[in-house]
């Protein structure tokens, strides 16, 4: 089957090369010359603009959009101006679900199919296949079943769930029709606030575990914070890569995140370089005002989402306020800085990550 590819980034590119590799043929264009030069050397047929890309297609077309959320918007204007009634255009980014039920309604009325495809898998995809969550009409995605079940992992070594038989179905290769127009990123939404609750829980407990021992440390405290009462259950110098290494094995929390993770620890065990400031790109925003405008609680996913925002600093004036109002009703100093040890210094202070 053909489909037009806009946006080789690392997603967009491994998803043409996934296609070509089992015979589909892609026409490719990017912003970025090089990168349509690229995949051209690769068996990819090269375009220079969207009217270009959009020439050189067969009737009915599909385009798959694999650009950032913040110009999705633009790119598919762009590409529907010149579509044509039963064409249909792929957002395959991590859009805000609003945004395709909007557009979907826009393009329907000049007759082009608006399928919103939820798209995991990181730069692993291209050898594991990417998961894909579609949203779209009925008719669209049968059309493009081709499409999705080759970008899709397939059932590959996965264990089949038990009472499943016959022929497998799309979920368990890889790809499902999630519902109309927005239900492919709803679902991708609820995904990505899940992957944060599931990080942030990995990530607390092996902080937790990094402390283990704490009644080792126990002297260098400052008097302005609390003694550790019982030093002597705190004495565990735990090597965490090798934790997380361990808990692959068997464990009830193993888990593709917890893979990357051993594989990280065990190249960097005090993760050198990384300052722990970490971003989010929205979905795990959108989950949350989801659950609150349907009023469903997911206290874990918005725990795990201000985490995030803590650990950029955006929490510097609240607890400037605390110690403002610490000073103001007893007098208490604030920790002098230099005080708090940084895990690295620890790890290497206890002689573990060695
Ligand atoms: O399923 C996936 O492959 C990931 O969820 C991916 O789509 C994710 O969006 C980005 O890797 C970072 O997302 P944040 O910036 O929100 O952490």
């Amino acid at each position: 089957m053909q489909l037009a590819m806009i946006g080789l980034g690392r997603m967009g590119a491994n998803i043409v090369r996934r296609l070509m590799r089992q015979g589909h043929d892609c026409v490719v264009y990017d912003v970025n010359a090089e990168a349509v030069q690229a995949l051209v050397a690769e068996g990819a047929v090269g375009a220079d603009s969207i009217p270009d890309l959009v020439s050189k297609l067969q009737v009915p077309r599909a385009v798959w959009m694999m650009v950032p959320a913040s110009l999705t918007g633009q790119v598919a204007d762009e590409v529907a101006a010149v579509l044509e009634p039963g064409d249909a255009l792929i957002d395959g980014g991590n859009s805000n679900y609003r945004d395709d039920v909007r557009r979907a309604a826009v393009f329907r009325e000049s007759g082009i199919d608006y399928l919103d495809v939820g798209t995991s898998g990181g730069v692993f995809g291209l050898e594991r296949g990417y998961c894909l969550m579609v949203g779209g009409p009925d008719a669209a995605v049968q059309r493009l079943e081709p499409i999705f079940r080759t970008i899709a992992p397939g059932p590959g070594e996965i264990e089949r769930t038990p009472g499943r038989s016959g022929d497998f179905a799309p979920e368990e290769q890889g790809f499902l029709h999630c519902g109309p127009s927005g239900a492919g990123h709803f679902v991708k939404m609820v995904h990505n606030g899940i992957e944060y609750g599931i990080m942030a829980a990995l990530a607390e407990g092996l902080n937790l575990l990094e402390n283990a021992d704490a009644g080792i440390r126990e002297a260098q405290h400052s008097a302005e914070i609390a003694p550790l009462e019982e030093p002597e259950f705190y004495q565990f110098p735990i090597d965490t890569a090798k934790v997380s290494e361990l808990w692959r094995r068997g464990s009830v929390v193993s888990s593709w995140l917890l893979d990357l993770t051993a594989a990280a620890l065990n190249q960097n065990p005090t993760l050198d370089g990384l300052a722990g400031r970490v971003s989010d790109s929205g979905e795990g925003r959108w989950t949350v005002k989801a659950a609150v405008d349907v009023g469903v609680p997911v206290p874990v996913l918005a725990a795990s989402l201000f985490e995030r925002f803590a650990s950029r600093d955006e929490d510097r004036f609240a607890n400037q306020v605390l110690s403002a109002m610490r000073l103001q009703f007893g007098g208490h100093q604030e920790l002098p800085s230099g005080d708090v040890l940084e895990a690295g210094s620890r790890r290497s202070e206890s002689g573990k990550g060695s």
